[in-house]
């Protein structure tokens, strides 16, 4: 997307030409950027004595920082030889020196030239020496495959006369290659140059794009070899192949400059709002998160797995967001939501904002009349108030991985570029749509006072009408928010941190897919466990386990109606199994089919520069053997809410109890998922347990038929546990039979029932794992090698099951204080992210993520004695 550039006979100095800005801006995103310079014109400015040509500061400075950035790899490749170039750039060992205008990689270069190789230069060398001696100023350089002829500062009609010696003499000797520099002409042995030079470095260090800058004729092979995503700089005047000119070396390097920053901020995150901070927006469709400074910085679309169209939280502002802020800047006075809703506030002084996602307008028009269609979902902004706000819509469909247009047409803007159609609907909005490389997006000032006080913008998805709807805002806000209040409304909640298991069960809520009955295990992907770290997967989809959790969370708090969509969904997932609900995956899209390869999005740079942002999730393949217990104490739970079973609900348990009499015996890779090979997992040993426990309890309870054999099969999964699964050594029940570490899933011995409180075997386990994994307020999951880099923070849910165990061992006062320790790491409006990091004191991990808030809507039933233990 390069635009050629016209010959530069006039080049403006000082201001950076905004074209190749935003060209330095795109380069500087690529997954493996190779930058590639010249020397001399090029990092040393021209001087008449090549051994004193030296190179800027400035462009010393650009290239050792953007050396030392990971992903990013620089070389200088240089006419000069090798030798001469390392001791007159003096730049550190990171940068790779080519010489000899792309032959000499390596200091060994002279011994490889063949005897043959070595006459012709012998041959050269002598001719050029006698020329040299008859006009009078002419410097030769030797180098080991070439000898280059200077003429800088000679008499011009001396320099023409040696010139044409050069030319007609040595110049025609067979095996050599005449090379033409500025005031240079340079004879060589071997016939190569910085274009080939480029192609190979490119491909050794493969690279997804390659920045070269240089201001000679030579320079123009690298320009000539350059292409897709690729930039050229030339410098200074004359012709040349490159799109974009500087006019010189201090010019290049403050290009090198903008390269670094903009780089830097990509691949290390610019100032990240910390993950818990994030509100979600949820509409039983589709999610969205919102910065405290109400700007949009994640949404998929079409549906919450699909990719993003927003995805500014890992990949930055070019990654795509909608902010509106005051015109005048300033923190906002704070953020939360409207009681008992999704809703969210955002307030400065003269400018609130009101977010929420809207359901199709079929749905929520009062009365019968023909509604205005307006697609899948609705992202609704409501600007309030008499002051000025700015607006920037800057949507990036696929990730940033597809050009967009946007179209303003009538009362909006239309999104083109997106498999799906969107389109904004902002009546009264004057925008300016500027395009950074094939990227539009939209600017706006808004003057609330002049428009009566209020704005409204709609995002609309799966629709290009912009046409006006006609149920005025303040109804359709209402009629969004009251299905939330009332659900709100129907809950038992605990006095035990009221407010906030009301938040928790909001969230959950909206996690939960309402179309198909299955539930996310967190809002995004990719969002990290250590800030810088790898550990970053996709928690977008349905996990059989985590699903099953928090339907039964809500189930605790009275309500059973996700609880039986899930369970209708799983019903479906099993029959697709073809009777063989042994086989069922770990996880499924929201959809309930197997999810796609696990993919890397090597353009995002990760929050906070945690890289990489995956799609996908490989446990998928994984065997997990516990993922039976959670639905069947679900079914259970369920049946005893609302006193009987459905028919599903008997299919599904039955199947349950048919997949862990199969398998219960075999090692796993556990509830972490961890790319290992199988274990013994206690958790899921227990699990199996649990699954049939929880079956004989809903055929006692609510009428099934006697099942002596599951009797038995649940009493020899319990025996085998317990004695296999205790280690002496440690004194505890331990991750996996036969190893001594420890794993907080392990307090489920007790949790689960399988032992009583007070049995010792589970009270040591307690205080061990009180021991290795509690840290201030929180609980890590495990110390154990998982095979991966870094290390994490501390899991709520493992946090949550501690505060579980002390109550059941009648440790009541320390439950409360770690509780309470556990609350306060919740965000600004309620939200919690998979774990927090006791020492840097921050949320980590996907966000919001559903065990964080099942495990604190079941500590606060159980302080307040609202469930049995
Ligand atoms: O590819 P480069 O790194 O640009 O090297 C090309 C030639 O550069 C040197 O000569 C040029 O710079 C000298 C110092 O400023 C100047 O005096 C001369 O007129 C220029 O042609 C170097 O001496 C040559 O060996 C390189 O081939």
């Amino acid at each position: 997307m390069n635009t050629p550039v016209n010959d530069g006979a006039a080049i403006a100095t000082g201001v950076m030409d905004p074209e190749l800005r935003s060209a330095i801006g795109r380069i500087a995103r690529v997954p493996q950027l190779l930058v590639a310079c010249d020397y001399d014109g090029t990092l040393a400015p021209i001087v008449e004595d090549p051994s004193t040509a030296v190179p800027l500061p400035e462009s010393v400075a650009a290239v050792r920082a953007l050396a030392a950035l990971p992903q990013t790899t620089v070389a200088v490749v240089s006419g000069r030889a090798l030798r001469d170039l390392a001791a007159l750039s003096r730049l550190p060992s990171e940068v790779h020196l080519v010489g000899s205008h792309g032959s000499e990689f390596d200091i060994g270069f002279v011994e490889r030239l063949s005897p043959e190789l070595v006459a012709v230069r012998q041959q050269v060398r002598n001719s050029l020496r006698e020329i040299a001696a008859k006009h009078p100023g002419i410097r030769l350089e030797r180098k080991p495959a070439s000898v280059a002829v200077h003429t800088r500062g000679v008499d011009p009609q001396v320099a023409a006369a040696a010139i044409e010696a050069v030319r007609n003499g040595p110049a025609t000797f067979d095996g050599v290659t005449v090379t033409q520099g500025k005031e240079v002409i340079e004879l060589s042995v071997v016939a190569t140059h910085k274009g080939t030079a480029l192609d190979q470095l490119r491909t050794q260090l493969a690279s997804s794009a390659v920045l070269f800058i240089g201001d000679d004729i030579t320079d123009e092979n690298a320009f000539g070899h350059l292409h897709g995503p690729d930039l050229g700089i030339k410098i200074g005047p004359g012709d040349t192949k490159a799109s974009y000119r500087v006019a010189d070396p201090l010019e290049a390097a403050r290009s090198l400059a903008l390269l670094l920053e903009t780089r830097r901020h990509w691949l290390f995150g610019e100032r990240a709002v910390p993950i818990e901070r994030h509100s979600m927006l949820a509409n039983g469709r589709t999610v969205a998160l919102l910065t405290p400074e109400a700007k949009v910085s994640w949404l998929c679309h079409p549906k919450p797995d699909s990719a993003a169209i927003f995805a500014d939280l890992v990949g930055g502002s070019p990654a795509g967001h909608f902010s509106v802020a005051p015109e005048r800047g300033g923190i906002p006075l704070g953020q939360r939501y409207r009681s008992g809703t999704m809703t969210v506030e955002t307030r400065w002084s003269g400018l609130t904002v009101t977010d929420w996602l809207d359901k199709p307008a079929r749905e929520t028009t009062p009365d019968d009349s023909p509604a205005v269609i307006t697609g899948d979902s609705t992202l609704v902004r409501v600007l309030t108030g008499s002051g000025k706000a700015k607006v920037e819509f800057a949507p990036r469909p696929e990730f940033g991985q597809v050009a967009v247009q946007l179209q303003p047409i009538g009362d909006g803007l239309l999104v083109l570029g997106s498999n799906e159609p969107v389109a904004l609907y902002a009546p009264g909005v004057e925008w300016e749509v500027g395009n950074d490389g094939g990227y539009e997006t939209a600017k706006a000032i808004v003057d609330l006072s002049a428009a009566g006080g209020q704005v409204v913008l709609e995002l609309r998805f799966g629709t290009h009408s912009l046409e006006h709807h006609r149920v005025p805002i303040h109804e359709r806000q209402a009629a969004a928010e009251q299905p939330w209040k009332d659900w709100v409304a129907s809950l038992r909640l605990p006095s035990t941190a009221r407010d906030l298991v009301a938040r928790s069960a909001l969230t959950l809520r909206g996690l939960c897919h309402e179309a198909t009955g299955s539930i996310l295990a967190a809002a995004t992907t990719s969002l990290p466990e250590e800030l810088g770290g790898v550990r970053n997967w996709d928690y977008r989809y349905c996990w059989l386990r985590d699903a099953a959790l928090t339907a039964r969370a809500l189930v605790d708090l009275g309500s059973v109606e996700e609880a039986e969509a899930l369970l209708r969904w799983v019903d479906g997932c099993i029959e697709r199994t073809g009777g063989h609900p042994e086989r069922l995956h770990p996880l499924y899209t929201i959809d309930g089919y197997e999810l796609g390869a696990e993919a890397v999005i090597d353009t995002l740079p990760g929050y906070a520069g945690s890289r990489p942002v995956r799609v996908g999730n490989l446990a998928n393949h994984q065997l997990q053997l516990d993922v039976f217990g959670p639905i069947a104490d679900l079914i259970a739970a369920v049946a005893d809410a609302r006193g009987s079973v459905r028919d599903d609900e008997w299919r599904v348990l039955e199947n349950m109890v048919e997949a862990v009499r199969r398998r219960w015996h075999e090692p796993d890779h556990g509830i972490w998922e961890a790319r290992l090979p199988p274990r013994h997992h206690v958790f899921s040993k227990v699990m199996c347990w649990m699954t049939v426990d929880r079956a004989l309890h809903v055929m006692r309870e609510h009428g099934g038929e006697d099942r002596p054999e599951w009797k038995d099969l649940r009493d020899r999964i319990g025996a085998n546990v317990l004695e296999h699964g205790w280690h002496s050594d440690v004194e505890a029940y331990s991750v996996a039979y036969g190893d001594e570490d420890m794993d907080a899933s392990s307090l489920w011995i007790g949790l689960s029932g399988l032992l009583p409180g007070d049995d010792p075997r589970f009270l040591s386990t307690v205080l061990r794992i009180e021991a290795d994994l509690r840290s201030g307020p929180v609980v890590y999951r495990y110390h154990w090698d998982d095979g991966l880099p870094g290390r994490e923070g501390g899991f709520h849910i493992c946090t949550a099951w501690l505060i579980e165990a002390y109550l059941r061992t009648g440790r009541r006062t320390d439950a409360e204080e770690l509780f309470a320790q556990m609350v306060l790491t919740a965000g600004p409006t309620g939200l919690l992210p998979e774990q927090y990091d006791p020492l840097a004191e921050r949320g980590l991990g996907n966000h919001p993520q559903a065990y964080s808030h099942l495990g604190l809507i079941r500590c606060a039933l159980l302080l307040d004695n609202m469930l049995k233990q």
